[in-house]
């Protein structure tokens, strides 16, 4: 007999992306109508005035800006790559040896993260397809709420039900509250009776979490039932008080069981110690404490991070992340597995762009070409010894069962008593944390920076980007909100460009060169405001004045320009529509496109500038994840959200206003005066041009004129943009 021994096939597979010599064709012609344009540039500087030779390197600097910039974006285009676990071999071969895993959740704020949002993230991640005294949930608390460990401990009673409810009947997701949303058809009798009846407990859980907020504390039965409050009794502010650490579930603890006599996750509340005079990093102080507690607690070799909106919407995700780790042949180089960051709240066109469609659906797959996605944040699984500094050795092996022995005899209160100073303020002092062991401080981006350190550390990584979704989350719900967002992120991002860490003088030699081109356009993103706002403001001013910019129709210099400018907004249209978007969102996309380079990239800037200087530090907004009710219904009939007086706004409108006045003016010009043709001759393209952002303003003139609502622009910011743009256009026409 044969024995038939399939250890060799490997735990996944990589396909390259189809069509990319067509796509490699395209790309070099339109490199070829950039190169035409910038000889046009440098050759037609002669015959103006010197005010005019300034304005015309203005031109060729943007042009120059622009398609240095389309080169780095080619480094996510031309060689992507796509995903696939076997998860029936990982199951034959490892089922009796699998891993522990650790998943963090992290919150700041009961606010705007509400904990019945919370504990639903929690819940769904409890409910992994994966043996459960394996699995070990930490919840961090940057605010330390009673409210907030409240709910969790109701979640910690109603798991016992949810958990066995998931399993038995497979259903997906796991988050309750995104499962009940969901259409839940065809269910056998058996179900409808548990689904009825997990349904109720849920809605008490419910209940009492919402009066408990509304009253703004915990029912006085509660905090008798539960000496974990009495931690709060020495609580004095969120930004001051002693490290709160609980363990509300012990996994280890046979003896810990659901409903249907199952053991149960570990699950664990932490609110690390908080004090003025300590500086406590965000979000990356709280990966750290949560790295050092847990590995007191459980230690699992793989480590998952979600944040507190991000569920879990695919409760075979580990077993997938798995097959990459404990592939035989490759797992050994892979320190994390990216998932794309999704939202379940996105509507049908899109208006903010909040899908991150590019990045998700074709970028990514580029940067894991060549050696793997950036880390960004949420929805990740590292390697514990990765993420603690360990530098990649060839042949390394884990063992992966190497689990933690706890002390003998050592109550869990013990326990906590224990390893609660692992969270304190005062432990990394003198020591590595923040910077060669754990996440890097110091950056508002603090993921991508810590995940370009791993990747020059010899590493790689992967992006994974399933069918079904990984995790889900919530979108920005305002223009405002993703405005800010954004200037966060590329704030972050610059400053890693000019840090230590930059992927310039850091990177090169470490890790391959598309990869450092692909960071590139991540770290550039803000400097792309000063190419924008001039190619959005100065052309349309010279209208204006009458003076063309661009090449006249009949001129041969027309068609690079002609060619560029088509070819690749009829590329992003296919590129849009092939990753699963509509025209309308597409043409959304673009607004935000250019709301974001000329404002959030502006601040963004600024602020790097500032910091440079010494004169801010830059913190870190958490993002809103609630919104009132009419905010939300005009989110939902994508009407756009101004409603607050942003300096950011102000720009935006200015750039509006200047356009249309210069619309005006050349139009009244055509028709008025009758210069219909000679116009159209010498200025086609920058009357286009104004032309187009003037249609993408179109929700902006709205807001600014039209709407009464509350969320149209304030009238402030309207008096202000409306008097700088007439200034501007008056000086410019008369002068
Ligand atoms: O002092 C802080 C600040 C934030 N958070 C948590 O960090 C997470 C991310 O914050 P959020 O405001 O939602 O930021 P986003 O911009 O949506 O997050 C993305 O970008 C961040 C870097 O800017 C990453 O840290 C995130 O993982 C990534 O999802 C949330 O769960 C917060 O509760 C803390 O725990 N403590
Ligand atoms: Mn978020």
């Amino acid at each position: 007999m044969v024995m038939i021994n399939d250890s060799h096939f490997p735990l996944f597979e990589t396909k390259k992306a189809k069509g990319s010599l067509i796509y490699k064709l395209f790309a070099v012609s339109n490199f070829v109508g950039i190169i035409f344009i910038w000889v046009y540039r440098a050759t037609h500087i002669a015959g103006f005035t010197d005010g005019g030779k300034l304005i015309w390197i203005g031109m060729f600097g943007a042009e120059l800006w622009f398609g240095l910039y389309w080169i780095f974006t080619q480094a996510l285009r031309w060689n992507c790559v796509y995903r696939q676990t076997f998860k029936n071999r990982l199951a034959e071969r490892y089922e009796n040896d699998l891993p522990d895993v650790d998943i963090f959740v992290c919150t700041a704020d009961p606010t705007i993260e509400p904990p019945m949002m919370v504990i639903n993230t929690v819940l769904s991640v409890m409910a992994y397809d994966y043996p459960t005294e394996k699995l070990s949930v930490y919840l961090s608390d940057d605010a330390g709420s009673d409210l907030t460990f409240y709910a969790l401990l109701e979640a910690s009673y109603f798991a016992r039900h949810w958990l066995p409810y998931c399993k038995k009947f497979k259903v997906e997701p796991r988050s309750p509250e995104a499962y009940f949303r969901s259409e839940l058809s065809q269910l056998d009798a058996d179900q409808v009776k548990a689904l009825a009846s997990v349904k109720r407990l849920y809605e008490d859980m419910e209940n009492k979490v919402e009066l408990a907020k509304r009253l703004e504390r915990v029912s006085k039965s509660a905090l008798l039932e539960h000496k974990g409050f009495s931690k709060w009794d020495k609580f004095s502010s969120r930004g001051d008080h002693d490290t709160i650490l609980q363990v509300l579930l012990d996994g280890k603890d046979a003896e810990v069981k659901d409903i249907e006599g199952c053991r149960l996750p570990t699950l664990v509340y932490l609110a690390r110690e908080k004090r003025p005079q300590h500086f406590h990093n965000f979000k990356a102080g709280v990966m750290n404490a949560l790295i050092r507690v847990s590995s007191e607690i459980s230690n699992g070799p793989i480590i998952l991070n979600v944040d507190c909106d991000m569920y879990s919407n695919n409760s075979q995700a580990i077993r997938d992340v798995l097959c990459f780790f404990m592939d035989e042949k490759k797992g050994h180089e892979t320190a994390f597995v990216q998932f794309p960051q999704n939202f379940h709240n996105i509507t049908k066109n899109d208006l903010y762009g909040g899908t991150l469609r590019m990045i998700s659906e074709v970028e990514f797959h580029g940067l894991d070409g060549y050696g793997g996605p950036m880390y960004i944040g949420t929805g990740c699984f590292h390697r514990r010894d990765t993420l603690c500094g360990r530098k990649y050795t060839k042949g390394f092996t884990i063992d992966w069962n190497k689990n933690i022995t706890r002390k003998t005899g050592e109550s869990v209160q013990e326990l906590e008593e224990r390893i609660k100073g692992l969270a304190s303020c005062t432990f990394e002092e003198n020591t590595q944390w923040g910077n060669e062991m754990g996440l890097k401080y110091g950056c508002p981006v603090e993921d991508v920076i810590t995940g370009l350190s791993i990747q020059c550390r010899g590493w790689k990584s992967i992006y994974f980007n399933p069918e079904r979704k990984g995790f889900l989350g919530v979108s920005a719900t305002t223009l405002d909100q993703t405005l800010v967002q954004h200037k966060r992120w590329s704030e972050g991002d610059l400053q890693i460009f000019l840090s230590k860490y930059s992927p310039v003088w850091y990177g090169l030699g470490r890790i391959h060169f598309g990869l450092i081109m692909g960071y590139f356009n991540y770290c550039l993103w803000s400097p792309n405001c000063f190419a924008t706002l001039y190619y959005s403001i100065v052309p349309s001013l010279y209208l204006l004045k009458g003076i063309s910019l661009f090449p006249q129709v009949s001129s041969l210099w027309f068609l690079p320009f002609a060619y560029v400018i088509a070819a690749e907004h009829i590329y992003s249209i296919i590129e849009f529509l092939r990753a699963g978007g509509t025209i309308l969102s597409w043409w959304n996309e673009q607004r935000m496109w250019l709301y974001k380079r000329t404002s959030s990239y502006l601040f963004a800037v600024m602020d790097t500038i500032f910091k440079l200087m010494g004169y801010s530090n830059s913190g870190f907004v958490i993002s809103t994840k609630v919104a009132d009710q009419d905010v939300t219904q005009r989110y939902e009939q994508e009407k756009m959200e101004f409603g607050v007086t942003s300096p950011m706004f102000i720009i935006l409108s200015s750039v509006a206003m200047i356009n249309l006045f210069c619309l005006f003016g050349i139009l009244k010009k055509m028709i008025v005066i009758g210069e219909f043709k000679s116009v159209y001759e010498t200025t086609a393209l920058q009357i286009l041009l104004c032309g187009v952002l003037v249609l993408i303003n179109l929700p902006l003139y709205n807001g600014l004129f039209f709407r009464r609502d509350k969320g149209r622009m304030p009238s402030s910011v309207t008096v202000k943009s409306v008097v700088f743009a007439v200034s501007l256009c008056t000086c410019f026409a008369f002068l």
